[in-house]
């Protein structure tokens, strides 16, 4: 995904709201834009999305994007179930299996009862759920999220965290803006400021906000044919090889989910070994 020079203002005359924008980024990148309250980040991610045009320069993106909105219109006259179905066969996904990963969304949210709700009787919650799960199910090339989180429960909010690292690590590229600075922290590969000026530039990443002298999870895992691991991981895990194709890495036990999912889920396949936690002594 790659902006050149882009520039964009809402109307003849209008204020730059967007000058001179480069940005790239490609498979398995986690980028947050951050931004002052109307510094134009959402106007971004509109661009990304194909939604808006800009008025200057290129927008190149790998296909089509799956995009959570800020706001997410609920009047619409569908239950979630029948919506996600809707939206799975627009992103060209057969309705089996559209049907599929819309029940697993569905369930990964605690929501499967609600799936024959009509939207419009949803509650903001659970709306925002079906708002997110509408741009999980695309397993997009290009994943944008504009405050996704908002509205959401922390249970809601941290299958969320883990969607944006495993579509990551699957090799998306996800870029999301939320007003937690603390969002991800710790797996995103890079941050961008959009200025007042209506600039983009690098932003400096918040530390990693996992205790690092919390409990340590040991994952081992083998894999088979020897490739490479992805580069980024949930939780930045720490690898040791074990001999042949195994591998063992340690991660703090707040992300060890996470690494467990992106790495069943990712590429290459790999077979788990082992999960424990690292006895305090080692
Ligand atoms: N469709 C539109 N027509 C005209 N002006 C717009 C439009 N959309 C956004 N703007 C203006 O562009 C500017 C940037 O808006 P945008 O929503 O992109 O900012 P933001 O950084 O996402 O803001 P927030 O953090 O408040 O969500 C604002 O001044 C906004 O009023």
């Amino acid at each position: 995904m790659e902006l050149t020079a882009v520039g964009k203002r809402y109307g003849r005359g209008g204020r730059w709201i967007l000058r001179d924008v480069q940005l790239a980024a490609g498979p398995g990148e986690l980028v947050r834009i951050a931004g002052a309250n109307g510094s134009g980040k959402s106007t971004l991610l509109r661009l990304v999305a194909g939604i808006e045009r800009p008025s200057t320069g290129r927008v190149v993106r790998p296909g089509a994007a799956a995009y959570v909105p800020e706001r997410f219109p609920p009047a619409l006259p569908f239950d979630a179930a029948s919506y996600l179905l809707r939206v799975g066969r627009v992103h060209g996904l057969s309705e089996a299996v559209a049907r599929r990963r819309s029940g697993e969304w569905l369930d990964r949210f605690g929501i499967a009862d609600r799936a024959g709700t009509p939207l419009s009787r949803l509650s903001k919650g659970t709306c925002q759920k079906v708002a997110v799960a509408q741009a999980l199910i695309a397993e997009a090339r290009v994943l944008l999220l504009d405050e996704a989180w908002t509205g959401l429960d922390p249970g809601a909010r941290a299958v969320l965290d883990e969607a944006a690292a495993e579509r990551a690590a699957a090799g998306g590229t996800v870029l999301f803006v939320d007003h937690d600075p603390a969002r991800l922290a710790g797996r995103t590969s890079a941050a961008y400021l959009v200025g007042a000026d209506g600039g983009l530039r690098p932003a400096q990443e918040p530390p990693e906000a996992v205790d690092p002298g919390g409990p340590v999870m040991e994952i081992e895992v083998d894999v088979p044919d020897g490739a490479p691991l992805p580069e980024r991981l949930p939780g930045a895990p720490e690898a040791t090889a074990l001999g042949g194709t195994a591998v063992r890495l340690a991660v703090p036990a707040a992300h060890s989910d996470a690494l467990l999912r992106s790495l069943l889920l990712g590429r290459p396949a790999v077979r788990v070994l082992a999960v424990r936690r690292r006895e305090e002594e080692r």
